[in-house]
């Protein structure tokens, strides 16, 4: 069997980048072959897996400066049939890519909304008269360097060599420690060949709506956990689209979902939630550690 993986085009993307590591790491305990997958945004990746195109799709999902990816949330909630197999935390450090020979003769830096947003500071700092204008990813622009020397991009370091690019500026990230982690995502009922080799899961992600807007209605769902010892990792809202002030609630929790405390909060929750979906049951692993 072929393994194809889906992921933010064009190359020189973080999220290729993970994508690359994840294929490395499962050609290497399969002994399968697996190929990159393109794809121009983070919802056309995970519908390719949706839609039986791909087998999997590596999808960025939180960062440590400026949080969640809201469109990977927004599609795994409208996509069905989709489960979260592995966890990957990347440490991104962002380089000021540009022809120009200083920072002066810059007008203009692109990249992608989240990386223009996790080096704020530094541009408020060290360009605060250019036009930042975000790109569909941190390399759509990169193509126009040559021609440009007043345009500038936050890209990776692979990124600039990959286009023989170079780098004006070293590390513009605005906390040094920045990490970004991504899920690799494929259709439910896989076996466990995607997964990390360990037996048991050290998370699991849920995300539900509350029956209505009523004083305890989030309370009740937290309480299960709380009750049956489950730690909360994580919990995000996002609007339900329906209408102003309606929420649907993303939940990580520290358990695996074969524990008999996960089974039975399962089931306590259905009496507390209007609809909830299992996003998934898997192990996190940081790419500095080969320990996967
Ligand atoms: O544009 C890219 O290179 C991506 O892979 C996307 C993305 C993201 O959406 O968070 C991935 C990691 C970094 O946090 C910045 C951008």
């Amino acid at each position: 069997m072929t393994i194809s993986i889906a992921h933010l085009a064009p190359p020189g993307t973080y999220a290729e980048q993970a994508a690359i590591i994840y294929r490395n790491w499962l050609t290497q305990v399969t002994n399968e072959q697996a190929f990159l997958c393109p794809h121009s945004t983070i919802p056309q990746s995970l519908r390719s897996v949706s839609e039986g195109e791909t087998s999997l799709a590596v999808v960025p999902v939180e960062n440590s400066i400026e949080g969640s990816v809201n469109i990977t949330f927004d599609t795994l909630w409208q996509l069905n049939n989709l489960r979260i197999q592995l966890a990957l935390v990347m440490p991104i450090t962002h380089m000021l890519v540009s022809c120009a020979n200083d920072l002066a003769t810059i007008q203009t830096v692109y990249s992608h909304p989240q990386a223009l947003a996790q080096c704020q500071k530094w541009l408020e700092d060290f360009l605060p008269h250019v036009q930042a204008i975000s790109a569909s990813s941190t390399t759509e622009a990169l193509k126009v360097l040559k021609e440009d020397i007043t345009v500038a991009a936050i890209s990776s370091q692979r990124a600039a060599q990959l286009y023989d690019l170079p780098i004006l500026r070293t590390s513009i990230n605005d906390y040094p420690d920045n990490c970004t982690r991504f899920w690799v995502i494929s259709q439910n009922q896989q076996p466990n060949t995607y997964k990390s080799l360990k037996n048991t899961a050290s998370c699991t992600s849920i995300a539900f709506t509350v029956p209505s807007n009523i004083p305890g209605a989030l309370v009740k769902p937290l309480q299960v956990f709380a009750h049956l010892g489950i730690n909360l990792r994580k919990i995000e809202s996002r609007p339900t689209k329906r209408s102003l002030g309606e929420y649907l609630f993303f939940i990580d929790l520290e358990a695996d979902i074969a524990s008999p405390s996960m089974d039975s909060a399962l089931a306590e929750l259905c009496n507390h939630t209007e609809v909830i979906k299992l996003l998934g049951t898997y192990n996190v692993i940081s790419v500095t550690n080969t320990s996967i």
